[in-house]
């Protein structure tokens, strides 16, 4: 059965977790429901093997790599940082594997949607830093989730946003400037050479980016689109263009292959 409207296969990163006498690789729902609401994806979740995942021959089966957000922060010495007890917790083997991926997937060309931590490792994957705590910096706002119980309160939808004049999430949002829901301590500290602003934070803080140049869709945002995707016109938007970039990738490559093809 062929598709007139293929399904792209979006790669989700996951975070390791220890429970149960386990460990466990995990993406939540929020993200993996956002691919198939906001985009009409199939979400494949990718374990955090590092060196034991073959990269390569992930990126020749998938369409797309969703790089989500994480309450863990990449290791700093990763980014020529000290690593402090304030800077934790960790994902050691996160970082091991989205690193290289983010790498490999802007080699081939395959379409990629950072958010948060994933916008973070987006900037360190091409040479970038990171800053910790921003909300203890001077002139910083507080980026933190509000204090709540209630994940809908946490993602309140709160923060303005000034899209940069002319570039590409301009044109995908069609806005000039938005609220968007913050939650998140570090921050992009040195953009590395490789990305472009294409939103900041009232405070300045870089809230997104894109890669200059890329061969493909490849944009990361420091909010959190996934969670109201299916009301917030930015949020929708931004999934449907990561969804139309991956079509248009599946279309030039010859459609998808399909079992009955
Ligand atoms: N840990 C990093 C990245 C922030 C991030 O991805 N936040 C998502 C977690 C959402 C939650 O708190 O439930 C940072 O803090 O900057």
């Amino acid at each position: 059965m062929s598709h007139s409207r293929p399904i792209p296969l979006v790669a989700v990163t996951a975070d390791v977790r220890d429970a149960d006498g386990y460990r466990w690789h995990a993406a939540a729902e929020t993200y993996v429901k956002a691919v198939t609401i906001g985009l009409g994806g199939l979400p494949v979740v990718v374990p955090s093997l590092g060196d034991a995942l073959d990269i390569e021959a992930l990126l020749e089966r998938v369409d797309g790599v969703l790089l989500t957000g994480s309450r863990s922060n990449v290791h700093p010495p990763i980014y020529g940082a000290e690593a402090d007890a304030a800077s934790e917790p960790y994902d050691h083997a996160r970082d091991a594997t989205t690193l290289p991926l983010i790498r490999a997937a802007l080699r081939h060309g395959v379409p990629l949607l950072a958010i948060c931590r994933g916008f973070q490792e987006l900037n360190v994957a091409l040479g970038g830093t990171l800053i910790s705590e921003v909300q203890e910096l001077p002139g910083r706002h507080d980026h933190r989730a509000p204090v709540s119980d209630v994940q809908a309160e946490r993602f309140a939808i709160r923060q303005d946003v000034v899209i940069t004049t002319g570039g590409c999430l301009g044109r995908i949002v069609e806005a000039e400037a938005f609220q968007v829901n913050s939650l998140h301590r570090q921050a992009v500290g040195r953009l590395a050479e490789g990305l472009t602003v294409e939103a900041v934070a009232p405070d300045g803080t870089i809230e997104a980016v894109s890669v200059t140049g890329a061969r493909g869709f490849a944009v990361g945002v420091q909010w959190h689109p996934e969670y109201w995707v299916a009301t917030d016109a930015p949020s929708g938007r931004l999934f449907r263009a990561f969804g139309e970039a991956m079509r248009e990738r599946i279309a030039a490559r010859g459609g998808l292959a399909t079992a009955a093809e």
